[in-house]
């Protein structure tokens, strides 16, 4: 397979992301929790064969050094006005537009590198997303070249994105599809399966966890 998406991963500061998740872990690990999720969600996507490149757009410092550490490319959040702000930056300034570029989330630690594989092909042509396991969000934007990224997230951005023209992609693909917003999506995912760095944080906490293999 040819590697050439650039993928794109927002990552939020540690100290304020994933406020629905507070009460998951105790308060002095919940940046631990957030963290660990980013590098299961990097993992996976750097182990993906489709990806040539992981382009992660956060102002957060001990998070973008250990994502570097991973393998991936670390941009400034600009202009520091959200999350889709945050997207378009990433995807049509740094990586740019000659490129064919995916946004995805950085809390899907159950994600698999064979299930974004599959996603990436089924969007190869065009503008099209994945949406979340309740249907109603987005966890995934793909675009090809030529094209800017035009990111919808947020409540209600399944319908739109496809509102705005983008095709929705059908596949079952578990993993990708379970972002982690509530305690309850994290027992969710914890059943399928989470990432080696979700994984051992959550044993070490007591939590009783199903790991995957490492990506
Ligand atoms: N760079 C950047 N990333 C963001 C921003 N807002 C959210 N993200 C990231 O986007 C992804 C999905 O975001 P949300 O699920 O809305 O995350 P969140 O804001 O941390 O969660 P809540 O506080 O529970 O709403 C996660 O990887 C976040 O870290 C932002 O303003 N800048
Ligand atoms: C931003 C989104 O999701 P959430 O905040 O639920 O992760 C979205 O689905 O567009």
């Amino acid at each position: 397979m040819v590697r050439d998406w650039t993928a794109v991963m927002p990552v939020k500061r540690l100290g304020a992301a994933k406020s629905r998740l507070r009460g998951a872990v105790p308060p002095a690990r919940h940046g631990d929790l957030a963290l660990a999720m980013v590098l299961d969600t990097v993992s996976a996507v750097l182990a993906a064969p489709a990806v040539g490149e992981l382009l992660v757009v956060t102002d957060d410092p001990v998070a973008a050094a250990a994502v570097s550490a991973l393998g991936a490319r670390v941009a400034p959040d600009r202009p520091d006005a959200g999350l889709n702000e945050a997207m378009r930056h990433g995807a049509d300034e740094v990586a740019g537009l000659g490129r064919p570029r995916a946004v995805l989330a950085g809390d899907l630690p159950a994600l698999r590198p064979e299930q974004l594989d599959a996603a990436l092909t089924a969007a190869r042509s065009g503008r099209a997303y994945v949406a979340d396991a309740a249907g109603t969000g987005t966890v995934l934007l793909a675009v090809g070249p030529g094209r800017p990224l035009d990111p919808r997230f947020g409540p209600g951005s399944a319908a739109a994105h496809a509102a705005s023209g983008a095709v929705p992609l059908t596949g079952g693909w578990p993993g990708l599809r379970q972002d982690v917003d509530t305690p309850a999506d994290l027992a969710t995912v914890l059943g399928l399966g989470a990432g080696r760095h979700t994984c051992e944080l959550l044993r070490e906490l007591g939590i009783e966890a199903a790991c995957v293999p490492a990506a």
